[in-house]
């Protein structure tokens, strides 16, 4: 059989479970995932190696109108995407909507086949509501496929990727067979770090914050990892919230975060936070790319 691979674009409203798909797919966190909105920030891909195929997954942030400086970079980073793809997974977790309409612009402007895939079927309480949602969408575009599917229980993945395999081409492998992604040591601890501040914190905070590794320290011998990272907050008043009484929510982001990088690394991980506030930092374009956003 001849290797085959390609890319294929993940695109989707905010919080429709584009990460929790892109992890369920590879088999490991590679995206960050958050009961709140607008959790992704930039293209992350994330690779898939089965038999002679290769899956490159890129995941894009949930488009929506920008209201600021990092806003816009996460827009056009969802739109670059598209450019590079051989197809689009558009994940949807409801009826159409008039909201969808800059996303259907989008992959109609593309020419390139689209794959309907209906995520979070677990919520749903019959057949007739997943339907719904096809009859829906139906009416405003010619889908390839549709597959109605769970990311978090995993229902219908195999049959996703089998729907996928047609879309790849015929030729060499884009990343050596190894990868899972093609992000940074670096950028893999920021987002986890990130990803439980998310948790943790409530409103404009989550949005607010950009988190920056100062340095790591690899130890061979002892087989540790001495990491420390910045924290970045817009406010003063975010920061006390960041930190919490006695230190306690920062404490227990920071021993959530170093389990997590554990899991990846396989190494004993040290790691300090520190909370700093940089005023506005969303509307620099300076400060946004400087923090790896927009790239
Ligand atoms: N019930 C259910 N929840 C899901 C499923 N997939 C994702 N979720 C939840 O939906 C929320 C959003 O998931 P994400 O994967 O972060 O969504 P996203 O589309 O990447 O979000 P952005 O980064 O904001 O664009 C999280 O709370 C997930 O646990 C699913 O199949 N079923």
């Amino acid at each position: 059989m001849a290797s085959k691979s390609g890319f294929i674009a993940i695109i989707g409203k905010p919080n429709v479970g584009k990460s929790t798909l892109i992890n369920a797919l590879i088999g490991e966190k590679i995206a960050i995932t958050s009961p709140k909105v607008q959790t992704t920030r930039f293209r992350i891909t994330g690779i898939l190696n089965e038999g002679e195929n290769q899956f490159v997954f890129i995941d894009t942030p949930g488009m929506h109108k920008p209201y600021h400086g990092l806003g816009k970079s996460m827009d056009k980073s969802a739109t670059d995407a598209l450019m590079d793809a051989d197809a689009i997974m558009w994940v949807v977790d409801q009826t159409y909507r008039r909201t969808d309409e800059i996303i259907l612009e989008r992959i109609k402007h593309s020419h390139l086949p689209v794959i309907l895939v209906i995520n979070k079927i677990d919520t749903l309480e019959n057949k007739a509501e997943i339907d719904k949602i096809i009859i829906s969408f139906l009416k405003v575009h010619e889908f390839k496929h549709i597959v109605p599917i769970s990311a978090k229980d995993q229902t219908h993945l195999t049959q996703l990727k089998e729907t996928l395999v047609e879309y790849l081409v015929e030729g060499p492998h884009y990343y050596p067979d190894d990868y899972v992604t093609d992000q940074t040591d670096e950028s893999r601890m920021t987002e986890i770090i990130r990803e439980r501040i998310l948790y943790y914190t409530e409103q404009e905070v989550p949005h607010s914050v950009a988190v920056m590794l100062e340095s790591f320290k690899f130890n061979e011998e002892l087989n540790t990892m001495d990491i420390d990272a910045l924290i970045i907050v817009e406010r003063d008043s975010q920061k006390g919230i960041l930190i919490g009484k006695n230190g306690e929510k920062l404490k227990r982001i920071g021993t959530e975060a170093r389990k997590e990088i554990n899991k990846i690394f396989d190494m004993k991980i040290h790691l300090s936070l520190w909370v700093k506030v940089k005023k506005d930092w969303r509307n620099d374009p300076t400060t946004v790319s400087r923090y790896g956003y927009g790239k």
